[in-house]
């Protein structure tokens, strides 16, 4: 792919918003993108804020494109793919889903077979250029349509390639979920603050520029968490006492359970979908 690849989105939600906020962001053109989706708010609202073309037609969308970008829910993308087997057979751009627990064999029969496909699992902090994405392709993706790919999501933040796909499940769990992990430990900083009388604002500031702070250090730092949070807690201070009560309070097990309620339901979402057709 030497010139910049036309990309469609079929789907105009949070997902696909994030990803061309963040691609526009970082040098791709509005008019190599097109998104489609029904007749609805989402469409327009995508129009407006980022001047990319939009269509209703599905098959028309994937038709313009070298690079089909799948960003509807899992339980339409069957539908969804059937519609527009018959363009992508005959023009045959690269395919890429970021549906969670969808497998690339299962989207290929529903794509009619044959078809090079990326699966990824992004998220949406890649708005902000701050995304965290896996990626996974099958045996027809070409590296200059691999190279396409990452590029895409690298220009919205980090992208890292599994070997194997069963791999996606556990950065499902990881990065794609993640985001949500995070922003409930900010509301209930938040709320803990509040609570002791500090404003609302001020506490949501302190508390973002606290994590974000937190996770820039553990990103430069050539020392571990463990250590880092070993840092801050001065021996008989304040820390100690906030970290013994998270982990005399299970924070350790809280977070594996809820990981792996988010990895067993991208497996299960998987082999549901499988029986699908
Ligand atoms: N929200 C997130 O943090 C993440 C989502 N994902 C995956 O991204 C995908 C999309 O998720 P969201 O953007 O959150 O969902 P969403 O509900 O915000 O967006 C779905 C979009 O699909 C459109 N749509 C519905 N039926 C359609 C059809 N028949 N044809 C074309 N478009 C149609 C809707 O109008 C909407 O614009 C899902 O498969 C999800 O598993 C992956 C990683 C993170
Ligand atoms: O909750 C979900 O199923 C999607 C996939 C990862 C983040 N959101």
């Amino acid at each position: 792919m030497s010139k910049s690849p036309t990309i469609s989105f079929i789907g105009a939600g949070n997902m696909a918003s994030a990803i061309i906020g963040g691609m526009l962001d970082s040098g791709y053109q509005a008019n190599d993108i097109w998104v489609s989706a029904p007749a609805d708010d989402h469409l327009q609202t995508i129009r407006k804020r980022f001047g990319v073309s939009v269509t209703t037609d599905n098959r028309y969308c994937a038709q313009q494109a070298d690079i089909v970008v799948l960003a509807v829910k899992p339980q339409v993308m069957a539908e969804v793919c059937s519609d527009i087997a018959p363009v992508v057979q005959n023009t045959r751009p690269l395919m890429v889903s970021i549906a969670a627990g969808l497998t690339v064999e299962t989207l290929d029969q529903w794509l009619g077979g044959g078809m090079p496909l990326v699966r990824v699992m992004p998220n949406t902090p890649s708005l902000v250029g701050k995304g965290a994405a896996g990626l996974f392709a099958n045996d027809q993706v070409k590296t200059d349509q691999k190279d396409a790919v990452q590029s895409m999501f690298e220009s919205v933040g980090t992208a890292l390639w599994v070997d194997d796909e069963n791999l996606l499940h556990g950065v499902t769990a990881l990065s794609g979920s993640g985001p949500a992990y995070f922003f409930l430990m900010l509301e209930a900083l938040e709320e803990a603050a509040t609570a002791a009388g500090i404003t609302p604002a001020t506490a949501r500031e302190l508390a973002i520029q606290t994590m974000a702070g937190a996770a820039e250090m553990a990103g430069r730092s050539d020392q571990d968490p463990a250590q880092l949070k070993r840092n801050v807690m001065s021996p008989g201070g304040t820390t100690e006492q906030a970290v013994n009560t998270f982990e005399e309070g299970g924070l350790r097990d809280l977070v594996k359970k809820a990981y792996g309620a988010a990895f067993e339901r991208s497996r299960v979402m998987s082999r549901e979908m499988a029986d699908k057709q």
